[in-house]
């Protein structure tokens, strides 16, 4: 398996403000390539907090890039991944419809009553206890047939993917705005690593709508 994580943030590193609402840090040539990077995948990954902030659809928005995939025998979108401990995806979000198939990775701790009400809308997974566990979800992922992988944020689900040692590049357009704010979720939240730093050798460097696209290697 192959797991690139992608992101836009403001040029002081927030992904968005301290009101949680989806802001448009890139232009469209990074959305256009946002949308390649959809295209070329097997699977888009969001926490729930993405959901719940954003509500996105993360299917592929060009449509000669879906007839591609369904030229190279693929499904017209890749499928969805949602990593949601308490289930707590609403039934009305716009992953749950019928675009592509979608996967929520739940732990034994959601409650049933709401297991049962997204298992109607989408493929559920179950690993860890208390919280997802990654290397068990994306274990199971695999198991159906993904290799690559696409992951949109947040910061809290990057933080844990790094823990977990399952990234392997990381893209970031870093937008020519500010954002500020210490409550504004940033690239890599959750606990914050305090030694053990993931390392990153860089990659490519591109000037793109008006800020710069930084593409890295997780180093081994
Ligand atoms: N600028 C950008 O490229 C993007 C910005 N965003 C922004 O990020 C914010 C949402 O990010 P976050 O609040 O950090 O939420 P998130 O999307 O990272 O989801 C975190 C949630 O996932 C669940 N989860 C289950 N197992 C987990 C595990 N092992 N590790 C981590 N989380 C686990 C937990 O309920 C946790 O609260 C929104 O404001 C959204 O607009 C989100 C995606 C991309
Ligand atoms: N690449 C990128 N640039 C930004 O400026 C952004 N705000 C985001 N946000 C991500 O895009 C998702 C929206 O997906 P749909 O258009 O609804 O398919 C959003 O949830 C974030 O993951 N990304």
């Amino acid at each position: 398996m192959h797991v690139v994580v992608n992101a836009a943030m403001s040029a002081d590193g927030k992904l968005s403000s301290r009101r949680r609402e989806q802001i448009a840090i890139s232009g469209d040539a990074d959305f256009d390539r946002v949308d390649r990077l959809r295209a070329d995948s097997d699977a888009v990954v969001v926490g729930v907090g993405t959901v719940l902030a954003d509500d996105p659809h993360l299917t592929v928005k060009d449509e000669n890039l879906r007839d591609e995939r369904r030229t190279n025998g693929k499904p017209a979108n890749p499928a969805r991944v949602v990593v949601d401990s308490s289930a707590r995806t609403p039934s009305s979000a716009e992953v749950l419809d019928d675009a592509a198939t979608t996967y929520v990775c739940v732990s034994d701790a959601a409650p049933v009553e709401q297991r049962a009400a997204l298992a109607e809308h989408a493929d559920l997974i179950t690993a860890g206890e208390e919280r997802v566990d990654l290397l068990r979800a994306f274990a199971a992922l695999q198991e159906q047939g993904i290799e690559r992988v696409m992951v949109e944020g947040g910061g809290e689900l990057i933080f844990s993917l790094f823990e977990a040692g399952l990234v392997d590049d990381l893209s970031v357009f870093v937008g020519p705005k500010v954002i500020g704010g210490r409550d504004a979720p940033t690239l890599a939240d959750g606990d914050g690593f305090v030694e053990n730093f993931p390392e990153l050798e860089l990659g490519e460097v591109e000037r793109l709508d008006g800020g710069v696209l930084l593409t890295w290697r997780v180093a081994d």
